[in-house]
């Protein structure tokens, strides 16, 4: 089987370094194509066998599965180039939230899903968020999820929870990231600790509370409940955050919707010509 890659821009490069990584694909069943060839050709250097295809019609005439991995205005585009190449048998899939079922099943013959993947695939952990189209039957999900087990837990999701679910699975990371340094510029503001120390040692805390979570047996809340003795410090700190962040996570996700929103209204209109429901 041939995988393709089209974007080899930070995502895809992920997937593909990923995958090859964790043995899910050998180098010399890769096909990716970049609109700046040299990207895919780097690509080709780091993994002797790996082809950088020279267009995108290359990747899909020569892949029985192609990853489009382009930012979300750019699929019509590719799309559009790739079509004449794609027959009823393949399978095409988005790795973008705001370009939906029925446009890649309006513009395309064949099978097509979403795969959602995460940074955290990096490290052959973390969330694949798997939606299909209808045309892909029970054997095509199968091995489409055997494919991404190596380097993540494939988890079937409606289309309807597709941006819910990526704000936790992909954009989680970079909130969690933000949240962790914004303590690490606080210790170091108010106590004058090294950076790289508060740093690792935040590295470690967040590590370690991913464990009790998936592997302790804690809830969130049972965690929280565990170390937060009434009257004490933890406390005191975990009622300024009810007070001042109250309203932050439900804001976050509007934020992330709206721009959903904004984009699946960009690409209705590349693909349908005119907004539908
Ligand atoms: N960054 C993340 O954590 C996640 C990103 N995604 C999705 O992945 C997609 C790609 O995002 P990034 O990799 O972060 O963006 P990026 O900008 O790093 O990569 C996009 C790549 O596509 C290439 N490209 C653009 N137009 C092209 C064309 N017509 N033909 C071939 N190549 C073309 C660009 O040269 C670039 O290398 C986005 O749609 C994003 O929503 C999905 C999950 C997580
Ligand atoms: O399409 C998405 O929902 C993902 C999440 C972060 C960027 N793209």
């Amino acid at each position: 089987m041939k995988v393709g890659f089209i974007g080899t821009g930070s995502m895809g490069t992920v997937l593909i370094e990923s995958f090859i990584r964790s043995g899910a694909i050998r180098p010399s069943a890769v096909v990716a194509a970049n609109r700046s060839h040299e990207k895919a050709v780097r690509l080709a250097a780091r993994y002797p066998g790996l082809t950088a295809a020279g267009s995108n019609g290359e990747v899909a005439a020569a892949c029985d599965l192609v990853f489009l991995c382009v930012r979300p205005l750019s699929f019509k585009s590719v799309i559009d180039e790739i079509k004449p190449y794609i027959t009823a048998d393949q399978i095409v899939i988005s790795i973008t939230s705001p370009v939906l079922l029925k446009h890649l099943e309006s513009a395309l013959p064949c099978k097509v899903a979403k795969v959602i993947p995460s940074i955290t695939n990096e490290v052959q952990s973390g969330a694949a968020l798997c939606i299909y189209g209808e045309r892909m039957n029970g054997e095509d999900r199968t091995s489409l999820e055997r494919l991404l087990s190596p380097i993540s837990k494939p988890i079937r999701v409606a289309e309807s929870y597709t941006r819910v679910t990526s704000d936790i699975s992909s954009c989680g990371p970079a909130f969690l990231a933000y949240f962790v340094q914004k303590l690490i510029d606080a210790a170091v503001q108010v106590a004058g600790m090294p950076r790289e120390e508060a740093t690792r040692l935040a590295s470690e805390t967040l590590l370690g509370t991913g464990k009790l979570l998936n592997e302790g047996g804690y809830t969130p809340e049972s965690l929280r409940q565990r170390v937060a003795v009434p009257g004490g410090i933890i406390e005191a700190g975990l009622e300024l955050m009810e007070r001042e962040l109250e309203t932050t996570f439900v804001r976050l996700l509007q934020a992330t919707h709206a721009k959903y929103d904004e984009d699946v209204e960009k690409i209705d209109q590349l693909f349908f010509g005119s907004i539908i429901d």
